[in-house]
């Protein structure tokens, strides 16, 4: 049976950091890191989502603050809300909860957040740095981020030598996740929709990443003996057995299958997910960091 991942822990320790350094910043300037969060509609699972962030910002002793708008604000509505926050010295993380609804075009909104308050690491500055190496001077996707940290609690810092599968090629998740093992000198397959024979690319994998939003799609014949599957998906699929109606969230590998062959497995909830929030909270710290002229914490 593979090693189970424990994202909660991992997330748990990173906050611990995360909240000792923002009372140490607050204490020695007066400084207390901002993070705004902002969601369009009415879609619950993002508002659970969003909640969840919102909340753990507080715990981190941020100044938290959520800006729900209605389905049907317009783009310039949401553009001048940008604008506001960009302009606002009391914040420094801004989040955008995508997808938008339908009728918005959210890459100029998020192109709008400014460089340095772009938690999300969407901005094409913070990308660009990334893809041309510079993992020190912008901000990284929080998933990604996060799926490293674990990735390199089972195989140390350097991944030489290993060969990495990433499923997903989206600029929130699987393209920075594909840059940051390669920068890990890991030798990276980026595979997608159009990829010929998954199944195969899979097998060849010591690090095997899904991100896709299919449930179960990875099945323990793509997982090569011993390898490290870090699942990233997270599904909502009907859970009878809770009650009628009842749902639950699940991953983009089958984890019961997968787990009789992997080495190392993150369980969807308690993997990724967590630490994507604790990553959120430590790249709003490090932007109160910068914008306060004080060395940064690292992670
Ligand atoms: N745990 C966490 O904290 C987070 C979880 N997620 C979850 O991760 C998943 C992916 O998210 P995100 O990257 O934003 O999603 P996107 O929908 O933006 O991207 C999905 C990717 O999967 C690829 N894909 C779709 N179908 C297939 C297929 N049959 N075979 C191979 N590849 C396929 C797509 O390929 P193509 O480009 O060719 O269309 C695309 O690159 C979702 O379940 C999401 O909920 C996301 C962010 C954070
Ligand atoms: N601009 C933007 N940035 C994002 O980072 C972003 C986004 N939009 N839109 C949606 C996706 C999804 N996402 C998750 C965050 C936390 C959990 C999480 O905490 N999951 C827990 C529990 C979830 C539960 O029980 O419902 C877990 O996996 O254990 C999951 C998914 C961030 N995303």
């Amino acid at each position: 049976m593979a090693h189970i991942i424990d994202g909660k822990h991992a997330a748990a320790s990173v906050i611990e950091t995360v909240s000792s350094a923002a009372k140490t910043l607050e204490q020695e300037t007066g400084i207390k890191p901002g993070l705004a969060v902002v969601i369009v509609g009415n879609d619950p699972a993002s508002h659970a989502y969003v909640n969840s962030k919102s909340k753990m910002a507080k715990q981190c002793g941020f100044n938290s603050i959520q800006h729900s708008l209605p389905e049907e604000t317009k783009q310039e509505e949401l553009e001048a809300l940008v604008a506001e926050l960009n302009a606002d010295p009391s914040i420094h993380g801004i989040l955008v909860q995508l997808p938008l609804p339908q009728h918005l075009n959210a890459e100029p909104i998020i192109q709008s957040i400014a460089p340095e308050k772009d938690v999300d690491g969407l901005n094409v500055v913070n990308a660009g740095k990334l893809a041309t190496g510079d993992l020190a001077s912008g901000l990284i996707s929080c998933t990604p981020a996060g799926a490293l940290i674990l990735i390199n609690k089972i195989h140390g810092a350097d991944l030489s030598g290993l060969n990495a599968v990433v499923i997903g090629r989206s600029n929130l998740f699987g393209k920075p996740m594909g840059l940051l093992l390669l920068s890990a000198n890991a030798t990276v397959t980026m595979a997608h929709s159009r990829s010929k024979d998954l199944a195969g690319i899979c097998r060849g994998a010591d690090i095997l990443v899904a991100a896709v939003g299919r449930p179960h799609m990875v099945k323990a014949s793509w997982v090569k003996p011993g390898a490290t599957v870090i699942d990233v998906g997270i599904n909502r699929v009907p859970a009878p057995d809770k009650g009628e109606g009842m749902s639950k969230i699940t991953g983009d590998v089958a984890y019961d299958e997968c787990a009789e062959v992997a080495g190392a497995i993150t369980p969807v909830p308690g993997g990724v997910g967590p630490m994507t929030i604790a990553m959120l909270m430590a790249n709003t710290l490090v932007a109160a960091h910068r914008a306060a002229g004080r060395p940064v914490p690292k992670f």
